[in-house]
């Protein structure tokens, strides 16, 4: 089965249709002042108006209501991401503004940060497993930082999962066979600097994604 990737951090219309034209499942639009790849919910909307065969994912940090509400009628993305510190119960009342549900983004550097995922099963139709950010960092996710991915190898948090943090065309062979993603999800490893994508690298990254392996014996 071919490896679902999500093509992150999307800023302007031509990395959009590379990724488009390259084959990717998702495309990430985030909705974050302090993200170098930040856009409004307008400005999200145009872009992923030329999403394809794609789905549209809005990355939101500790979204509130008014802001749910103005990416659900400027956006109407098709999954919702909260990637801040969003309860259980916060992530349940997301999905009433995503076309297609509300995955969680958790932060993993111990096996411990995995138990944690159990909290959100059943109210959650999906996880992005990502690095742990440090505590002074100035947003929670996009900082290309790589972590034990074996981590994950045998976890089922209850939902389908994404890996994530720090991949680029060099590991991301490496980083699935580790841990046995499905689907992968890059922001930084895409890009020639931060907030600027590179559409050599956007194709390169979803060819070795799905570059075939052979079976383990
Ligand atoms: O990318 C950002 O700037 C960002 C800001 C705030 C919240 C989330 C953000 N990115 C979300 C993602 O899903 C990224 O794909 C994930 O953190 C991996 O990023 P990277 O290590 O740079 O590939």
């Amino acid at each position: 089965m071919s490896t679902i990737v999500k093509i992150c951090g999307l800023n302007d219309r031509v990395s959009v249709e590379t990724a488009v034209a390259a084959g990717a499942d998702y495309l990430g639009f985030i909705i974050f002042p302090r993200s170098p790849r930040a856009l409004s919910p307008t400005e999200a909307g145009a872009l992923a108006a030329h999403k394809g065969a794609a789905r549209s994912v809005a990355v939101l940090v500790d979204p509130d209501d008014a802001l749910l509400g103005e990416v659900l009628a400027r956006m109407a993305p098709d999954i919702i991401q909260l990637h801040g510190d969003e309860s259980p119960a916060r992530c349940l009342d997301a999905r009433a503004y995503a076309g297609e549900g509300v995955w969680k983004a958790l932060g993993v550097s111990a096996a411990d940060d995995l138990e944690r995922a159990t909290r959100w099963r059943g109210c959650v139709d999906g996880f992005v497993f990502d690095a742990k950010p440090p505590a002074d960092a100035s947003r929670p996710g996009g900082l290309g930082v790589g972590w034990d991915y074996s981590l994950l190898s045998g976890f089922d948090p209850g939902a389908p999962w994404l890996l994530a943090g720090g991949l680029s065309v060099d590991n991301v062979a490496d980083a699935i066979a580790q841990s046995g993603a499905r689907g992968v999800d890059v922001v930084s490893g895409v890009e020639a600097r931060p907030g600027v994508k590179d559409a050599d690298k956007i194709r390169a990254f979803i060819a070795a994604a799905r570059k075939p392996r052979p079976l383990a014996c």
